[in-house]
C-alpha cells in the first residue's frame, strides 16, 4: 500500500517549497491519519517579505477585526495509521510544528501544541511528545466531524440544517446536525470502511486498499450475490416491490452454486463486498434519517474517498430504501472532516471567524451536491492538488 499517499502530498511539496507552513491539525483514526495544514502564498506575505504587506492584507480583510490576513492554501494529506512514524517524519521534515516561529509571524507560547482529534490523539500523544516535542491538543471527534462538515458545507444556513452526517471511517457514525455545534450522534455501525478493507484483504489477498477498490470496479457481483430471480426462477417479486435483479442475499450464491471456491474471482468478491457494505450503510442511514425526519444525508469519511462507484452504490441504496424521498449527498475532502474541524478549532488562525465574515464566498454550491451531480462536485473549488485557497488571521 502507498504509505505517504496521495497526489496532494507531492503537489503540496511544490507549493510548500515556496510557501510558509503556518498551522496544522491532525485526525488520527483507526485506519488513517489525516493532516490539514495551511501554507501561506509566497506572493502574499507579511511586512518585509515582499508581496502584499500587512496593510494591504488588512484592507483586503474588510472586517472590523484589526488583524492582518494571510492568503494561502489549506493542504490535505493522509498516512496509514499503522505507519504513524511516516506521519511524524513528514511533520518533522516540513517543520510544520514550528509554524508560528517562521520569519515574520509572531511566536506564542502554544507553538508546539497542535490540534488533534480521533482516537490516535490519545493513543499517540506520548509518541508525538517524545519524538517531536509536540503536545496534542485534543478535540472531540464528533465535534470535529460536525465542525468540518459545516465548514465545508456552509453555503446557506437556512438550507443546510437539519441533516444527517454519516461518517464512514473504520466504523460508521451517524450524527443528526441541527446547527453549529448543535448535534447528536444518533447511531453507528461497526460494519464500515475497516470491514470492507479487512474482509476484502482476507478474501482476495489484495495488498492495498486501492487495489481492492480497483478490483471491485472490474467485478460482477451477480456471480456471488443471490438475486431475487435466482430464487424465483427468473421472476421478480413485484408484490413486495422487488425486481428480478434485486440482491436477495449478499454472497448467497457462493453456497448455492456447485463451484469450487477457487473458481470465484477476486474481482467479483470485491464487487459483492463493496455493494454489501455500501447498501447496508445506505439502508441504516436512511432508517435514521426517517427516524429523525431528515431529508438530506451527507456522507463523509475516507471509505468514500471520492470514488464514484462507492458514491453511486450508496446513493442507489438511499434512493431504493427511501423510495426516492431522501437524497445521498457527498462532500469534497470528505475524508478530512475531522481534521478540518480540529483545524477550525484552533485559536491561532481565526479561520472560523474569517470564514463567517468573508471566506464563505469561496465555497459556492459546487462544493457539495446530490449524487446526480457527482462530476460537478468533484470538480468543485479545489486546486488541482486538492488544496483549497483561503485566508487566515495572523493576529
Ligand atoms: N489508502 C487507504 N488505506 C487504507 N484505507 C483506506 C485508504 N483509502 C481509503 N480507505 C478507506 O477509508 C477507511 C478509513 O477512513 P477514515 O475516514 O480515515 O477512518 P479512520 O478515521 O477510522 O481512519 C478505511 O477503513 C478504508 O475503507
Ligand atoms: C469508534 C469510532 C467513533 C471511531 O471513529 P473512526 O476511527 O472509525 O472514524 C467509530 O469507529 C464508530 O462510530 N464505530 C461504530 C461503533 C458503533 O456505533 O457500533
Amino acid at each position: 500500500m502507498d504509505s505517504n499517499i496521495v497526489g496532494a502530498t507531492e503537489c503540496s511539496d511544490r507549493h510548500e517549497s515556496a510557501s510558509q507552513i503556518y498551522d496544522l491539525a491532525l485526525d488520527i483514526g483507526g485506519s488513517l491519519a489525516k493532516l490539514v495544514y495551511f501554507t501561506k502564498d509566497n506572493n502574499h506575505c507579511v511586512d518585509g517579505e515582499g508581496g502584499v504587506s500587512h496593510k494591504a492584507a488588512l484592507e483586503m480583510c474588510n472586517g472590523s477585526r484589526s488583524y492582518p490576513v494571510l492568503k494561502g492554501r489549506l493542504n490535505f494529506v493522509k498516512f496509514e495509521t499503522s505507519k504513524i512514524v511516516d506521519c511524524l517524519e513528514f511533520i518533522q521534515s516540513k517543520k510544520i510544528h514550528f509554524g508560528n516561529q517562521h520569519q515574520g509571524v509572531p511566536a506564542n507560547s502554544s507553538n508546539n501544541d497542535i490540534k488533534a482529534t480521533g482516537g490516535g490523539a490519545y493513543k499517540y500523544a506520548d509518541l508525538f511528545k517524545e519524538r517531536l516535542g509536540i503536545s496534542l491538543d485534543k478535540e472531540d471527534e464528533m465535534d470535529s466531524l460536525v465542525a468540518g462538515a459545516n465548514f465545508l458545507l456552509k453555503i446557506d444556513h437556512n438550507d443546510l440544517y437539519p441533516y444527517l452526517l454519516v461518517n464512514i471511517g473504520s466504523g460508521v457514525s451517524m450524527i443528526k446536525v441541527e446547527g453549529d455545534g448543535k448535534f447528536q450522534r444518533v447511531s453507528g455501525t461497526s460494519v464500515g470502511g475497516g470491514t470492507f478493507w479487512g474482509l476484502g484483504r482476507l478474501l482476495t489477498k489484495c495488498t492495498s486498499f486501492d487495489e481492492l477498490l480497483e478490483l471491485s470496479h472490474r467485478g460482477n457481483n451477480r456471480v456471488i450475490d443471490m438475486l431475487v430471480r435466482d430464487i424465483y426462477g427468473g421472476l421478480e417479486y413485484s408484490k413486495i416491490g422487488l425486481t428480478s435483479t434485486a440482491i436477495a442475499s449478499s454472497f448467497g450464491k457462493a453456497v448455492s452454486d456447485s463451484k469450487e471456491l477457487e473458481e470465484y474471482k477476486p474481482e467479483d468478491i470485491a464487487r459483492s463486498l463493496l455493494r454489501m457494505i455500501s447498501n447496508n450503510i445506505g439502508q441504516i442511514s436512511y432508517l435514521n434519517a426517517l427516524r429523525y425526519g431528515l431529508k438530506r444525508i451527507f456522507f463523509g469519511g475516507f471509505f468514500i474517498g471520492g470514488h464514484a462507484y462507492t458514491m453511486d452504490t450508496i446513493s442507489v441504496a438511499v434512493n431504493f430504501w427511501s423510495k426516492g424521498e431522501a437524497k445521498a449527498m457527498f462532500l469534497q475532502h470528505e475524508g478530512f472532516l475531522g481534521a478540518m474541524g480540529a483545524f477550525m478549532s484552533s485559536e491561532k488562525h481565526g479561520l472560523k471567524e474569517l470564514m463567517v465574515n468573508q471566506a464563505v464566498q469561496q465555497f459556492p454550491n459546487s462544493v457539495c451536491g446530490a449524487v446526480n451531480k457527482i462530476h460537478g462536485l468533484l470538480n468543485g473549488e479545489s486546486n488541482d492538488d486538492g488544496s483549497i485557497d483561503c485566508s487566515v488571521y495572523t493576529g
